[in-house]
């Protein structure tokens, strides 16, 4: 039973996500309308549509030069099917509805910028096979559900800091993603290109495929923990006490066989798996809004979930403009810019009949800021009962610049901030609902530290990612063991 609306608040009834309901609108007529310009205007408060934020400010919007090209590639996008739908997506609703009450913890990781170049089957078996063993400590660590998020299948867009890149004294403009131009540093590779978001569409539609063969068709069987281990990783600590712990819950699983549980039933052969990414590149995200013939609600269907970055959640900006008005669950990512009444004031535009589930607030400051700045958000957002998932993204609060010239994070500020978010919960008594991660499952040398031992040395060798450094799969898990000792100290269990 899937509840058709979850807007009367709390939903009572869990269901799986593979009770899919399919009741999306594919009929190009009733997707978003199409049209190739966004002037600056007002919008907030007003009727929303899925074009209403073409009158607000939309900020880190690429300029198209060629108004028909840009429609052409939208009326494209406005005929495509679905990529997720709605029963989906309530799904996740009412999971991350039981986090805003303590019962559960989010795991979302994945590329900073997913890209053409990195684009392959492995690519994606890699990440979700080191999400599947995080999620695995997790779940046993902190003895809660983990809801599975992955940045996959759509987070191409990126704000950038500077406009225009400038090397040799040549300026062209940023690269923004492989959905909005390209990454080589020639005038025609920077053009603003609307076409790149069909092949992106196209790119995420096999992505997802993917995610969902592994997803139900026995890859992430639970009794297959031993074989989601990453080859390179094994030999080192971090294999070993995943092995130490894969031993552990097959030694439950027998016990569990042993009294009768059939462990071939869906809970032990399969995972509920969702997509998210940053909903930055509206013509994009407005194209692939539909409404849901049961409900009249209209979701954005090129992810389950949609989160707002820091650089875009304006109050009256065209970012919140859009979310505001789409069924999806929604994140926000704050820095310690945000303010407590400005936090409040960003809450009751992205949800404001405060429904449970609906709302992450994703806190991403560095250690010593979030000392400082979460305990006043968490007071405002007590004070004024809102039901919220905090999640803490440690990575992007945590870029500096290796001496070796890359653009790098240590393992050890991250550690600190994720010590941080989990300090600051306890002492709040607020729930720690989850952590936000760029990540990937391949032997990459992007951030340094932890014990695979990376430095600004050896940043160099397999440095490939097309935006943020991610952590490798060893890193990963190494934080995934770290947030399950927190989880556990939480619970009064013993330590792993
Ligand atoms: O992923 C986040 C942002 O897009 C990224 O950190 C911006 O990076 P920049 O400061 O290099 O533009
Ligand atoms: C752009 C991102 O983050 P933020 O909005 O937190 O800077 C991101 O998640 O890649
Ligand atoms: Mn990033």
């Amino acid at each position: 039973f899937v509840p058709s609306s979850l807007d009367g608040g709390m939903p009572t009834t869990a269901s799986r996500s593979t009770t899919t309901s399919l009741h999306v609108a594919t009929d190009p007529r009733k997707t978003a309308a199409s049209s190739s310009s966004y002037p600056a205007g007002d919008a907030a408060g007003g009727e929303w549509s899925p074009s209403s934020w073409k009158n607000a400010v939309a900020k880190q919007m690429p300029v198209y030069d060629d108004p028909a090209e840009l429609e052409r590639a939208v009326s494209t996008l406005n005929r495509v099917a679905p990529l997720v739908f709605a029963g989906e997506v309530r799904s996740l609703h009412e999971k991350l509805a039981r986090v805003t009450q303590g019962q559960g913890f989010v795991l979302m990781g994945g590329d900073c910028a997913e890209s053409f170049k990195e684009f392959h089957v492995n690519h994606i078996r890699d990440t979700f096979r080191v999400l599947m063993q995080m999620a695995l400590v997790l779940t046993f660590g902190s003895a809660m559900p983990v809801v599975k998020i992955g940045r996959m299948a759509g987070q191409f867009a990126k704000p950038r800091s500077e406009p225009n890149e400038v090397i040799d004294g040549v300026s062209l403009p940023s690269y923004r993603g492989d959905n909005v131009n390209r990454e080589e540093f020639t005038p025609e590779a920077r053009r603003n290109n609307p076409n790149l978001m069909v092949d992106a569409y196209y790119q995420s539609a096999q992505t997802l495929n993917i995610l969902r063969a592994f997803s139900t068709g026995g890859f992430a069987d639970i009794s297959r923990l031993h074989a989601w281990n990453l080859d390179f990783v094994e030999g080192t600590e971090e294999s070993s006490r995943y092995h130490k712990l894969a031993a552990k819950i097959d030694e439950s699983l027998r016990f569990m066989k042993a009294i009768g549980i059939d462990t071939s039933k869906p809970e032990f052969t399969s995972v509920d798996f969702y997509t998210a990414h940053e909903c930055l590149l509206l013509p994009y995200e407005q194209a692939l809004t539909r409404q849901d013939s049961t409900t009249g609600k209209w979701y954005d269907c090129s992810a389950h979930m949609l989160w707002v970055g820091e650089r875009t959640r304006d109050l009256d900006g065209a970012h919140l403009e859009f979310t505001r008005g789409i069924g999806n669950p929604l994140a926000v990512k704050v820095s310690d810019k945000c303010t407590p009444e400005e936090l409040i004031r960003i809450i009751d535009t992205m949800n404001p009949q405060n429904v449970p589930g609906k709302l992450s607030i994703i806190v991403r400051m560095g250690a010593e800021k979030l000392r400082k700045n979460l305990p006043g958000l968490i007071r405002a957002v007590q004070r004024e009962g809102k039901a919220v998932v905090w999640i803490s993204d440690p990575v992007h609060g945590n870029t500096r610049k290796s001496d070796t010239g890359f653009k790098t994070r240590d393992f050890d500020s991250i550690r600190a901030e994720l010590r941080a978010f989990f300090d600051v919960h306890d002492e709040m008594g607020s729930h720690p609902g989850g952590v936000h991660l760029e990540m990937t499952g391949e032997d990459v040398t992007e951030c340094t530290g932890g014990v695979s031992a990376v430095s600004d040395e050896t940043l160099g060798s397999r440095y490939n990612t097309a935006c943020d450094p991610r952590l490798n799969g060893s890193q990963a898990l190494e934080l995934a063991f770290l947030i399950a000792e927190r989880m556990r100290m939480r619970t009064g269990l013993p330590p792993l």
